[in-house]
């Protein structure tokens, strides 16, 4: 069966129990994706554990932010890892993002719009007024020109983002949801079966599956329940 079109968070506090996750539902899914929480603590060891004897597909999330010399830096030194995609954030501004896609040139650079933890009350604190929709759109667009094939959204907004950038992008929804489940330190929200028919590429998930007492079950559910959807 093909695997399904997303990428598991392995938020673990240690090694071993990511390389677990990882093995657990790399038979369900196509993307395991390492974060800040792991990089931090164990740096370039960890891709190759989580990756492997599957090979599973990488991404890397360290949502990259400074000045273009010091990402150009950054993605360099990680690039010979070979994740599939590494994250910038969008509001580093395109000097940045374009940086980053050519410091990397065999990763996806993957521009992160507006956090999907960020409500509509937290934008307008940090001065982003209006609809989260209008800021995403603008830093969708400014991302692609400026080089990035992959966008972050959330699923609120990744109809949008399709309609703005074409087919080409992969566009990439976390704050994904099962029905029922806690939202957690999420505010913009969907069910995965929404998210996928709205347009997203990849369903970045993390603790439905990864707090579940079997990882491994739990990513075969959302995965079946997609097959079923679609
Ligand atoms: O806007 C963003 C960008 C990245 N993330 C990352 O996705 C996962 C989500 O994990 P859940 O447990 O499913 O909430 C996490 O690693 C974030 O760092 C995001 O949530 N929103």
């Amino acid at each position: 069966m093909t695997p399904a079109p997303i990428a598991v968070a392995l938020d673990a506090p240690d090694l071993e129990t990511a390389a677990r996750w990882a093995s657990l539902v790399t038979p369900h899914v196509s993307t395991v994706k390492v974060g800040l929480e792991l990089y931090l603590r164990y740096g370039p060891d960890v891709i190759a554990s989580v990756r492997g004897a599957s090979g599973v597909r990488v991404f890397l999330d360290l949502k990259l932010h400074d000045i273009p010399n010091t990402v150009s830096g950054a993605a360099r030194a990680v690039a010979r890892l070979r994740p599939a995609i590494l994250t910038v954030h969008a509001g580093g501004g395109p000097a940045m993002i374009r940086a980053a896609v050519e410091a990397a040139p065999h990763t996806a650079i993957a521009a992160v719009t507006v956090l999907t933890s960020l409500d509509e009350a937290d934008l307008e604190r940090i001065g982003l007024r209006g609809p989260a929709g209008d800021a995403v759109r603008r830093l969708a667009a400014l991302s692609v020109e400026a080089g990035a094939t992959a966008l972050v959204c959330s699923p609120h907004e990744v109809s949008a983002v399709r309609r703005e950038v074409g087919d080409g992008i992969t566009l990439i929804t976390p704050g994904v949801r099962p029905a029922g489940a806690d939202v957690q330190d999420q505010a913009r929200v969907a069910t995965p079966e929404q998210a996928l028919a709205d347009g997203a590429d990849l369903l970045v998930i993390g603790r439905p599956i990864t707090g579940s007492p079997d990882p491994g079950a739990a990513a075969a559910a959302i995965a079946a329940s997609l097959r079923r959807a679609s």
